[in-house]
């Protein structure tokens, strides 16, 4: 089988890059659409999003291969669930979701006996709806596979295909173990801005406002990842809850030497981390994985 129809469920910033890498990368292949925002698919079928955004999921899922669920993660297993009696027999059906364990079980459940195959595209930014979505998303960026071990190996190449011509390099991996590589290399990270910007929000009127005016280079990354959707994020914290907390586990510790190393004026321990952290950012850069390379086609940028 090869992919002539996807059905986009879900048309922010996930789904509409989708459907305009689509356009670009495989123009032979049709698109609908559904979102359950009355105004994000009017804005949708505006901006083109998808070839046919469509009034009801049951509609944009008939005769469709591949069904890609581009929602927030808690509300998969009901996204799934309005589509169950509309699915053709051999479709592949997929998602975006940022953890995969708790998505697969949804998926499955809502659709016993359909070919699942979770995925995620580790590439997005602070922005979310119709208006975020942008072709080159998935440029050179990893989409992590996550299918369960029954599986049709011919279904897996297929999907790999898509991922691959949307320009995205696919891996395939346990869904447990990307949650827990995903809890600390993106959910975590997402929980400290929340923090540390909360933090600052919490402050007293004055201070809060010199924290604004003088704001450096840190605190402004902080608040752009910050400033990430609620109901994504608040999915992704309540999904990936065991694997979260297992690394929080650890962050805490680590910080909790720190905190003794400057109280105790262990400039040694200070330096030593500070120097193993600068390796890792010169390997990811060496690996060319950094986002701020000027061709990384990043709206934001
Ligand atoms: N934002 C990011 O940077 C990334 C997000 N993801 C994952 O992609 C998924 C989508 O995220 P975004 O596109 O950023 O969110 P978004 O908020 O931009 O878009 C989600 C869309 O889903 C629609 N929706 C919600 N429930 C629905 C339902 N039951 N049926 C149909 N439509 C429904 C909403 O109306 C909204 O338009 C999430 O699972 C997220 O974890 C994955 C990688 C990156
Ligand atoms: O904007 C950023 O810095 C991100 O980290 C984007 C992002 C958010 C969620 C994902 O599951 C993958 C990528």
């Amino acid at each position: 089988m090869s992919i002539e129809r996807v059905a986009i469920i879900g048309l922010g910033l996930l789904g509409g890059s989708v459907g305009l890498a689509i356009a670009e990368h495989l123009p032979d292949v049709r698109t609908t659409a559904y979102d359950a925002d009355p105004a994000v698919r009017r804005r949708a079928a505006e901006r083109g999003l998808a070839g046919t955004v469509c009034e009801t999921a049951g509609e944009a899922v008939t005769g469709a291969d591949l069904v890609l669920f581009c929602v927030p993660v808690g509300a998969m297993a009901q996204a799934a669930a309005m589509i169950a009696g509309h699915l053709s027999g051999d479709a592949i059906v997929s998602d975006v979701g940022s953890s995969k364990q708790s998505v697969m079980e949804a998926l499955r459940e809502a659709l016993p006996g359909r070919t699942v195959i979770p995925a995620h595209p580790v590439a997005g930014t602070e922005q979310s709806g119709p208006d975020a979505g942008f072709a080159s998303l998935f440029r050179q960026r990893w989409c992590i596979l996550t299918p369960p071990s029954n599986v049709d190996p011919a279904a897996i190449a297929e999907l790999t295909r898509f991922w691959e011509a949307l320009g995205a390099k696919v891996e395939i991996m346990d869904a447990a173990h990307h949650d827990l590589v995903l809890a600390v290399t993106s959910h975590i990270p997402h929980l400290i801005a929340y923090t540390i910007v909360g933090t600052a929000s919490d402050l007293e009127e004055v201070t809060r406002s010199e924290v604004i005016k003088y704001s450096a280079g840190g605190f402004r990354d902080f608040t752009r990842i910050a400033a990430s959707d609620p109901t994504m994020w608040r999915d992704v914290f309540l999904s990936n809850r065991d694997a979260v907390l297992e690394m929080l586990g650890r962050f805490n510790e680590d910080l909790t030497a720190l905190q003794r190393a400057i109280r105790r004026g262990d400039g040694e321990a200070l330096f030593d981390l500070f120097t193993r952290t600068r390796d890792i950012r010169r390997s990811i850069v060496e690996q060319g994985q950094d986002d701020a390379r000027p061709d990384f086609g990043r709206k934001d940028h």
